[in-house]
């Protein structure tokens, strides 16, 4: 691949091209100033802004993108993501640098650091997006008015429910490139109440559709939260903050003209990691060059990139092989794999990960090679350091190139070596299609081997439940008041009280009403919150900062539930760090 240049043909609408002329039209010129980048920028990082160029004000995804590679040298990759309107095109061409170095990383603003590998080749299967629920609307404070009605009583209606965050797979997308382009998602807020005892409107749901095959975590933790993986499943993420209780709801028989409602709750946010792994059913590895995209070629309707030079695959293809008992399986080719692929030498690791939801695999081996069984060692031992379940996936050996005369002769000792180590091999022309037919078969036997295996395995399990993450998120929000610890800082002299319960049911306490306090005051001691100041030692005069508020300390009431803390300030703190 040293040495090599890769040429990428970019589609782009006039739209993308054009500049605004003095009167603010459009102009039909090409915008040199890009051309240029594009021509001698050649690095991904310049491709990777061309979308913002486009107006992209809606948060919809981008049609699919569709990337083709052709076999001729040099390939040609061609883009029709792009297309954003159906305005004619114009084509740029530009040359791509060729050495892949290493892998990407992610930038603190959620794009992809990109360091030597071309856009096109990864990228797509790696995003990081920021999730926000909407928070809930605000409760009122109303009284009824009405004529002969003298004393009407509370009417402020609660606050809506804020939207909703789902994450939902959608079957027509393939790729996490259109995330490249939106970023953030965010569900409406809740509608305030009204009077009328008139509650608000719920916020509206967003919904985050995401392909086939994605994982999703948070961003900076290994545990995938969801796996999203066939059409239509929907998973509620992050559900919308509580609405505000009116005045109303706050009547009691010893208090039937309450003057207080609560703030909507703030809804819950998240940077997320979402990685795609393609769903194939088999994995076709090999070393480069083993005749793998050969084989998906002649055994299925796809037409991936042949060609007589390593690494000619640069992307995963993906082929449908249908069988005539109107079975289908899906099978997918993957980039040659290089001895060390596992610690990122070459290209195929950038995909091994794809193979982990194979059920099988298809082992290329190249039978014209110098020693095929070393060869097939090699690509063994490389899936066995990247994932050891890897290497304990089904399999089938297809020894290739049969055609050749120098593998015809090698053949025979290739296969003793193998079985005297308990490994069926079949041997094949991929070019002239003579026993493709056997190994894919062979294949389609173990996956539904697999599949057999694993529906017993499911069968006696619940069904993922997919909304756990809003369900825990629930649980958490859920925490009762009276969890809460306190720290003493002894350099400053303030108490800190802390509890997610307590945080929460200040941030939902509206100040501008008077009763919003003595309730405070109230949760305060019914919460314990005061007796185990007492006890920690709290003293006249010191600094209480629960939640957001800030309060001196007042010794003096005797009676319980009385004002003990004056209310200083409603600003935001900044907390110590606790050790
Ligand atoms: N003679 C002969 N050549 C073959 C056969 N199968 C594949 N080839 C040739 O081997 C070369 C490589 O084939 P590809 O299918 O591109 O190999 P690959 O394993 O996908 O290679 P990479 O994508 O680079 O890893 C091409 O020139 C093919 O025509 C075969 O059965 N016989
Ligand atoms: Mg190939």
């Amino acid at each position: 691949m040293a040495g090599c240049t890769s040429s990428i043909t970019v589609w782009l609408s006039h739209h993308a091209l054009a500049r605004r002329n003095g009167n603010g039209k459009r102009s039909k010129t090409r915008n040199p100033k890009l051309e240029k980048q594009l021509l001698h920028g050649g690095e991904a990082t310049t491709y990777t802004h061309l979308p913002l160029k486009h107006d992209y004000s809606s948060p919809a995804p981008l049609s699919s993108p569709e990337i083709k590679l052709s076999q001729s040298a040099p390939p040609i990759i061609t883009h029709t993501h792009l297309q954003r309107n159906r305005q004619p095109q114009e084509e740029v061409v530009f040359q791509l640098g060729s050495e892949p170095e290493s892998d990407g990383e992610y930038a603190e603003n959620g794009t992809v650091k990109e360091k030597g590998v071309p856009a096109v080749m990864r990228c797509f299967d790696r995003a990081k997006i920021y999730v926000k629920a909407g928070d809930g609307g605000n409760g009122v404070v109303a009284f009824r008015r009405e004529k002969y009605v003298p004393l009407g009583g509370p009417s402020g209606g609660d606050g809506g429910r804020g939207g909703d965050v789902y994450v939902e797979v959608d079957g027509a997308m393939n790729s996490l490139l259109p995330f490249r382009n939106s970023v953030h998602f965010r569900a409406g807020r809740g509608s305030h109440g009204q009077g009328s005892m008139q509650n608000g409107a719920k916020g509206d749901d967003v919904v985050v559709k995401v392909p086939p095959g994605t994982l999703v975590r948070i961003s900076g933790e290994d545990n995938v939260l969801l796996e999203m993986v066939y059409p239509g499943h929907r998973a509620l993420l992050l559900p919308g903050g509580r609405g505000g209780r009116g005045n109303a709801s706050f009547k009691s028989a010893t208090n039937k003209v309450p003057k207080i409602a609560e703030n909507g709750e703030e809804g819950s946010q998240l940077w997320l990691e979402l990685e795609l792994k393609l769903v194939a059913d088999v994995g076709i590895v090999g070393a480069p060059n083993a005749g793998k995209s050969t084989l998906l070629s002649v055994v299925s309707a796809a037409k991936p990139a042949v060609a007589n030079y390593p690494f000619t695959t640069l992307l995963p293809n993906l082929g449908v092989v249908s069988f005539d008992y109107d079975s289908t399986m899906v099978v997918a080719d993957l980039p040659g794999l290089l001895e060390g692929a596992h610690r990122g030498f070459g290209l195929g690791h950038e995909f091994l990960r794809h193979t982990e939801r194979c059920s099988a695999l298809v082992h290329v081996v190249d039978g014209s090679s110098l020693q095929p069984d070393l060869e097939f060692d090699a690509v063994r031992l490389e899936l066995k350091l990247f994932n050891p379940e890897l290497a304990e996936k089904p399999y089938v050996v297809a020894y290739n190139k049969m055609d050749l005369p120098e593998a015809y002769e090698n053949w025979e000792s290739f296969k003793e070596k193998l079985q005297s180590r308990g490994i069926t091999t079949f041997c094949m022309s991929a070019v002239k299609r003579e026993g493709t037919d056997e190994v894919i078969c062979a294949a389609y036997e173990l996956l539904r081997k697999s599949k057999e295996d694993r529906e017993e395995y499911e069968d006696g399990r619940d069904m993922v439940n997919l909304n756990h993450v809003a369900d825990a998120l629930q649980k958490q929000r859920n925490a009762s008041i009276s969890d809460f610890e306190i720290f003493h800082d002894r350099d400053s002299n303030i108490w800190h009280v802390v509890g997610s319960g307590l945080q929460r049911f200040i941030q939902m306490t509206n100040w501008r009403y008077i009763d919003s306090e003595r309730r405070f005051q109230h949760v305060l001691e019914a919460c314990g919150v005061y007796k185990s100041l007492m006890k920690l030692g709290v003293k006249e005069g010191d600094t209480v900062i629960v939640g957001e508020m800030k309060m001196i300390w007042h010794d003096s009431s005797g009676n319980s539930g009385a004002s003990r803390m004056k209310k200083m300030s409603t600003d935001s703190i900044k907390w110590p760090e606790w050790k």
